[in-house]
């Protein structure tokens, strides 16, 4: 079954707290709710500390046209991507020595902050010197649930060509869809939850030969996967697209509605695979918000040390959409021993889950 073998993740250059945006928001937002103390409680509440972005705060004073912020999104993308993609392939943690550029046979580019045609990887592949045959799948619109089905769709690709050596690229700068003049409550919560980050992933097929590469114990194979969208849901998350951008659809309903679905989604999953809870050792789950890790502790019956590494990935970074199940599995792929299972989980517009079983191998 395909393998991860490396993966790396990049910082955006701006780090600012919880406290310096919540200030932000309460001069933004005062006049819009009269019990402004009360909701940005939210900042508090949230369990972020920090987050980074690719613009400083002083950026977001300023009201940006669609244009200005979807360049910003392509200037960064191109930069910080190809700075993930060198991370990953010359990452001297999971790898004896380098992969070359040339070697890999398909990038698999992760989006929904920004649009671009030619399609990142494209912009990139001129920077970088990969080769001219490799393919090119972008994948936009899965929001937080892209990280995980990008690596599900990887591994369908390594199977089929168990030759392969596939990048898995995800990009989201989340901060340049923020609309100052929406004054909704999503908005504020969205304002307090989500963030930008970058992470690659390197998968190989079966037939790569790993011992030429790997430099640690254990990999995550990949056992098997479950797509799933649950019908009647597609206004629960997504993009309002407006004359001056993306504007943040995500119902307050998100953490009933996981709690409701994903135990029957995961059980369906497990029995088709012949697994069961008690198996897993590894809970890589997309940290959506402090109540989603909540609902998929009680709807999975699992413990909050289960959901530790997600918590702290929320904690330093908050919710990166896509990219952040990537920071989460490279925690658990920096400690992970052989033969331990993992269930990894994510949920993105659709609305859709997405489901990964790992075994760690030697
Ligand atoms: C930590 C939070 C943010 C705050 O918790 P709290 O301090 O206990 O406060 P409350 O939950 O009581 O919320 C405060 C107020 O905000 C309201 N609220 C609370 N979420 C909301 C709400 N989504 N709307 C609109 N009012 C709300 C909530 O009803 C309440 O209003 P009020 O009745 O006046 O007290 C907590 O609500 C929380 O973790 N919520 C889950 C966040 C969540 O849904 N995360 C998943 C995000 S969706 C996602 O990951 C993908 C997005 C995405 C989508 C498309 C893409 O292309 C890309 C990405």
């Amino acid at each position: 079954m395909p393998q991860i073998l490396s993966i790396a993740e990049v910082h955006p250059p701006y780090v600012i707290t919880q406290e310096e945006v919540m200030n932000f928001a309460r001069t933004l937002f005062s006049h819009s709710f009269k019990d402004i103390e009360r909701l940005l409680q939210v900042f508090r509440s949230g369990q972020i500390r920090k987050r980074h972005f690719v613009k400083g705060l002083d950026w977001f004073e300023k009201e940006r046209s669609f244009e200005e912020r979807n360049d910003a999104y392509i200037n960064h993308a191109v930069e910080l991507g190809a700075t993930a993609i060198e991370d990953c392939l010359q990452n001297g943690f999971f790898l004896k020595k380098s992969v070359p550029f040339a070697e890999i046979d398909a990038i698999f580019t992760i989006s929904s902050t920004g649009i671009a045609t030619p399609s990142i990887e494209a912009i990139i592949m001129n920077r970088l010197s990969f080769s001219s045959f490799t393919k090119r799948i972008p994948i936009w619109g899965l929001g937080c649930g892209g990280g995980a089905s990008g690596l599900s769709r990887a591994f369908e690709y390594c199977r089929a060509f168990p030759q392969a050596k596939v990048l898995i690229l995800a990009i989201e700068f989340c901060s340049l869809t923020f609309q100052r003049n929406d004054r909704s409550k999503s908005n504020l919560i969205g304002t307090s939850l989500f963030a930008d980050g970058v992470a690659c992933a390197l998968m190989v097929g079966d037939q790569v030969n790993r011992s030429e590469w790997q430099n640690v114990l254990a990999v995550p194979s990949i056992i098997s996967t479950q797509s799933m969208t649950l019908r009647n849901s597609v206004d629960v998350m997504g993009w309002k697209v407006k004359n001056d951008g993306l504007y943040v659809v995500f119902s307050k309903d998100i953490p009933t509605i996981i709690e409701k679905e994903l135990g029957p989604a995961v059980t369906h999953f497990l029995n088709e695979v012949n697994q069961q809870m008690g198996d897993i050792a590894h809970f890589i789950a997309h940290p959506g918000g402090k109540k989603v890790l909540d609902a998929y502790e009680r709807a999975l019956a699992i413990s909050s040390a289960q959901t530790q590494l997600s918590a702290d990935v929320l904690r330093e970074f908050g919710n990166m959409s896509s990219v952040t199940i990537l920071y989460v599995l490279k925690r658990f792929m920096e400690k992970g021993r052989e033969g331990e299972v993992g269930l990894a989980t994510a949920l993105g517009p659709g609305f859709s889950s997405e489901l990964l079983l790992l075994r760690w191998i030697k």
